[in-house]
């Protein structure tokens, strides 16, 4: 790929332009440059915390959707009905897709993957709603606690994407929504979070649309959360997929 950004002088992404700092470090060195450490470090960066999210969020999307396949329906009849078979769902399809809009919410909030945010220090002695905190301690978020509180929730321990829409089901209760605490808070808060929910509606719209998920005979999904930084389901042997219609309907 180096050739490639080198030949046609071509930066099509973050990748791209990364590439361009590291090569022309050997040519000529000006202070504008990003050293190699710093590239390393951002690539980690991104990658840590830009694809093990996502990719968790989907999966955990895909387990919900074998788990409930009443709910799996009811997505690809509004996908049909708003976005038809004729062509891919689109970025600017967000906002016109409520109940698969609320699903994703239900499956941030059901699972709370990142169960707590990353660890932080006070850097002075302050007070937080009547708790004193010391100087130099380790606070964090507990999100899962935020995303199951009853006081906050009907039945938190149901998953139901309904929670979200309003009576009629035509619209995601802007409100609710932003109750729902996956990225964190304050200053530190993920940077990632207007990408990431476009990526996890662009990716799951785009595979509901064309397949259909199901565990063979009849089995269940073990549900059961293997907890880390982020919670991961185990390893499901039993996965089917089936394409709805014929690809080549699709431009
Ligand atoms: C569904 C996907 C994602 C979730 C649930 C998520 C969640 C979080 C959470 C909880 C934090 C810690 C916030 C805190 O400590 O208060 C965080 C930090 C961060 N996220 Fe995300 N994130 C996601 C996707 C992404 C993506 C796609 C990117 C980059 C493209 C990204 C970049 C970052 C970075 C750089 C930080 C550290 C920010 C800082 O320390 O100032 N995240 N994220």
């Amino acid at each position: 790929s180096r050739a490639v950004v080198r030949k046609h002088n071509n930066i099509r992404d973050i990748t791209d332009s990364l590439i361009e700092q590291s090569l022309e470090k050997k040519e000529a060195s000006t202070a504008a440059q990003i050293p190699n450490k710093k590239i390393v470090n951002l690539v980690n960066d991104l990658f840590g915390a830009g694809f093990d999210t996502v990719t968790t969020a989907l999966s955990w999307c895909l387990m919900y959707l074998v788990t409930y396949p009443d709910i799996q329906k009811r997505i690809q009849a509004e996908l049909d009905q708003t976005i038809g078979r004729e062509r891919r769902p689109r970025l600017s399809d967000q906002g016109t897709l409520p109940y698969t809009e609320a699903f994703i919410l239900e499956m941030f909030r059901h699972s709370s993957f990142l169960p707590f945010t990353i660890p932080h220090s006070t850097t002075r002695d302050t007070v937080l709603n009547g708790y004193y905190i010391p100087k130099g301690r380790c606070v964090f978020i507990n999100q899962w606690q935020v995303n199951h509180d009853e006081k906050l929730w009907k039945n938190p321990h149901v998953f139901n994407p309904e929670r979200f829409l309003n009576a009629k089901g035509t619209e995601v209760n802007k409100e609710d929504g932003e109750k729902v605490l996956v990225f964190g808070l304050g200053k530190r808060r993920c940077i990632g979070e207007f990408i990431a929910r476009r990526q996890v509606f662009l990716f799951l719209t785009t595979l509901l649309q064309q397949l259909e998920f199901s565990v063979r005979d009849g089995r269940k999904v073990d549900m059961t959360p293997r907890y880390g930084l982020a919670i991961k389901h185990k390893r499901c042997e039993h996965f089917q997929v089936k394409q709805r219609f014929p690809m080549a309907s699709l431009s």
